[in-house]
């Protein structure tokens, strides 16, 4: 038994360590490791003494270092150049700011930069702002698109996956699979077939515990067989064999497919599927956090109203947040009527250039007040809501937005279809890294 104050002494092979003196210790103990041999005391001295408070500081300073700077101290951080400027001797120095209501503060910057956290996801961290008048999709296309860019392996455990149906399968059927429903799209005609669900799919890890996806397999079958040059037909064996037994957590594309290495000659209705499945394996996996107008204003814009004053506060603050989020390598979609050019350009400026993707929803006010979902506009004519956007308030559409999505002939294409507007613009500028 071990008693406070009869501690044996413990002797353990030590991994070598150059203590600069030379010696290896063999007992466990306290020992001084010089200080040149640790990086915390580079960021040490990167902030001790080199921070220079301006006048008017409320920031108390003891041995020349202030408060706060004792307090990064302990931080590991990194200096680099920004806010660096010289003193009389040539001696760098960090200047301090006065920023807004906040004085004699410095930006600190880390060694982990912006560059590894992308190469870490795999994507490179953008905003996407879609602006547009209540009711005119912001909240649909958003959701959609967070739907296809999680898609991928960390949303289900054995899959025939997309690279693999690009490079040497043919897909014949894309399954859409969710936890409270099955959704089963033929590509070509784009037409849907809801599937009744059960809770099984949730708790099985093998797809022949799936009495559903049976009947689904049948009806994929059934559909097959109905469009000729699909050949032969899809059946259990062959997702067996592609090991297509999963665990569906949120949405989860299958796609179920046939090996055809030999086949030379691709029908059109190929070659179309192969580009859609592609299209989706690009996007696939990719970290995406929305930042609806609505939501964010149940928390921290709550204290908020629809005044010109507050949406552009409101505007303001997911822009910055939208920034921080972009930063972290996240693709973020800030969905929120934004009526105001001035301040969504103001959230543009924030970012570098190319990442901030502005994308109008242009509907029309007409149809946006037809869906109404939430009876605002009623109100609003009835004079019941004042300064309603598109109503009493002003929407002031963008003039270079990167992508413009609006009807044609009159006809909307679906939330869905508009969200792969959007990946297909994320794809060719580069910000889903394959
Ligand atoms: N006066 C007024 N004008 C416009 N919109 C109103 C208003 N009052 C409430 N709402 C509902 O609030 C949602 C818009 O919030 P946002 O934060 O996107 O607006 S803004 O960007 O600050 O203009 C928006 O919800 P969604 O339609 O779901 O986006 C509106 O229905
Ligand atoms: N592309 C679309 N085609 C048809 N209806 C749509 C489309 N996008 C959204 N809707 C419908 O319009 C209504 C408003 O959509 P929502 O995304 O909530 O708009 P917002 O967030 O702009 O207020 C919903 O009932 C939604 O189902």
């Amino acid at each position: 038994m071990i008693t406070a104050g009869n501690r044996p002494s413990i002797r353990c092979p030590l991994p070598e360590i150059d203590l600069g003196g030379g010696s290896t210790p063999t007992k466990l103990g306290f020992f001084k490791i010089p200080a040149s041999n640790c990086c915390y005391k580079s960021a040490r001295s990167s902030f001790s003494a080199t921070v220079k408070a301006m006048e008017g500081s409320k920031v108390s300073c003891v041995d020349g270092k202030a408060d706060f700077v004792r307090e990064l101290d302990k931080a590991d951080s990194n200096a680099d150049d920004k806010g660096l400027v010289e003193d009389s001797k040539g001696k760098s120095m960090r200047q301090m700011s006065t920023i807004g209501n906040s004085s004699n503060i410095v930006w600190h910057k880390c060694s982990v930069k912006k560059i590894d956290r992308q190469e870490l996801l795999q994507q490179k961290g953008c905003v996407i702002w879609i602006t547009g008048l209540s009711g005119s999709g912001l909240c649909s296309i958003a959701c959609c698109y967070l739907n296809c860019s999680l898609l991928g392996p960390k949303c289900c455990l054995g899959y025939a996956t997309f690279d693999d149906a690009s490079t040497f399968c043919c897909c014949t059927f894309v399954l859409k699979i969710t936890t409270d429903c099955h959704y089963l799209k033929n590509p070509i005609e784009g037409k849907g077939e809801q599937i009744e669900c059960t809770d099984s799919l949730d708790n099985s890890s093998s797809i022949s515990d799936v009495p559903e996806l049976h009947v689904l397999v049948q009806k994929v079958n059934s559909a097959a067989a109905c469009v000729e040059q699909i050949g032969d037909i899809v059946g259990m064996d062959d997702i067996e064999l592609l090991g297509v037994g999963f665990k569906v957590k949120r949405w989860c594309f299958i796609v179920m497919s046939r090996i055809l290495q030999m086949r030379s000659n691709r029908t059109l209705y190929e070659s179309q599927t192969l580009s859609k499945c592609q299209k989706l394996s690009h996007c696939r996996g990719k970290l995406t956090y929305i930042l609806d107008g609505d939501n964010v204003r149940h928390g921290l814009n709550r204290d908020l109203s629809f005044k010109a004053v507050d949406r552009a506060e409101n505007i303001r603050r997911i822009g910055e947040v939208a920034k921080l989020f972009a930063d972290a390598g996240v693709i973020c979609i800030a969905s929120l009527i934004s009526p105001y050019r001035k301040d969504r350009d103001a959230c543009r400026a924030l970012l570098s250039k190319g990442e901030f993707i502005e994308v109008f929803m242009d509907m029309p006010l007409r149809v946006c007040e037809a869906r109404d979902p939430k009876g605002l506009y009623k109100l609003a004519r009835a004079g019941k809501i004042e300064g309603f956007t598109g109503i009493d308030d002003p929407y002031e559409p963008p003039l270079n937005s990167e992508i413009v999505l609006q009807q044609k002939g009159g006809v909307c294409a679906s939330p869905c279809d508009m969200a792969e507007t959007v990946i297909s613009y994320l794809e060719e500028n580069g910000y889903l890294i394959s």
